[in-house]
């Protein structure tokens, strides 16, 4: 394993985060309108820019494969079940907090390969922190624009544990955490795909999903946990896949940060699923 960061294609993915992160930040510090899509989620010009600068950088690349993305009209299952690799993209995770202007948001890209994210890159915005990972690579960090990329590892789990949770869906699921964890854990209430690169670094150790996220909102932060050490498995402890039918929606899943953990086991324990 290398102990530098030279993975051209990676770079150049993280630039293109960087690009949609500086179109997101446009919107950012002005006034903006937010729209309600279809499935009641909303929608802001934010994530229209960001959209817009990833789909155009991807297009531009020397080998150019499809794209699933949150905003953008999705090809059939017909024509998805035919690809062997795809990028997979939000261009704005968090767009709840976004719109609340807590700076928990994040821009999401991942290479899909035979339905495993095999690179990864998460950027929040707002910090300029960037977390770029590739199967066999580890993953890598810089605190901001132009500091230096650092390797990052998940801990072993704490005492007391840390729970990420998201901070607007879903209720935390206490009496499961505690029967995972123990009654003495610390919850750590965080928006958007940052919870994975929390565990990814380190600063936390579970996070629990309970109820339904999209296959973009999980697919690059998985891989920027996984190739840190952790794993992002479903609740029978199996780790989450990608492009497998019709449906775009994750199960419901625990992500982990010590893999030495017969986990499987804790959850049936704690009567999950
Ligand atoms: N009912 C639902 N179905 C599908 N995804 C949902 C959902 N409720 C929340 N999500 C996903 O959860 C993401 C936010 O996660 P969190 O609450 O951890 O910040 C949202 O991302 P977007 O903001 O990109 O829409 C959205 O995709
Ligand atoms: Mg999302």
């Amino acid at each position: 394993m290398s102990d530098s960061l030279d993975h051209p294609l990676l770079l150049q993915i993280g630039l293109l985060a960087r690009r949609a992160g500086e179109a997101i930040m446009t919107v950012y510090r002005e006034d903006f309108d937010v729209e309600v899509k279809e499935d009641h989620s909303p929608l802001t010009a934010a994530d229209l820019a960001a959209q817009k600068v990833i789909a155009a950088g991807l297009a531009q690349l020397d080998t150019v494969l499809p794209v699933v993305s949150e905003e953008a009209s999705h090809s059939p299952w017909e024509q998805r079940q035919t690809w062997t690799r795809y990028w997979l993209v939000d261009p704005l995770d968090g767009t709840r907090e976004f719109i609340k202007r807590n700076g928990e948001f994040t821009v999401n890209i991942a290479l899909i390969e035979q339905g495993e994210p095999v690179m990864g890159v998460v950027l929040a915005p707002v910090t300029g922190e960037l977390f770029v990972a590739a199967r066999g690579r580890g993953t890598w960090w810089q605190v901001q624009d132009g500091a230096e990329w650092e390797r990052i590892f998940t801990r072993e789990l704490a005492n007391p544990p840390v729970a990420a949770g998201s901070r607007s869906h879903g209720g935390m699921a206490e009496t499961t955490m505690r029967r995972l964890l123990g009654e003495d854990y610390h919850l750590q209430p965080l928006g958007s795909s940052l919870k994975f690169c929390l565990l990814a670094r380190g600063a936390a150790d579970v996070y629990l999903r309970r109820g339904p996220t999209s296959e973009w909102d999980t697919a690059a932060a998985q891989c920027v946990l996984e190739e840190a050490g952790g794993a992002v498995l479903d609740l029978t402890g199996q780790p989450l896949r990608y492009n497998r039918g019709e449906s775009l929606i994750n199960p419901e899943f625990l992500a982990v940060g010590d893999t030495g953990i017969d986990w499987a086991s804790r959850m049936r324990e704690a009567g999950l699923p």
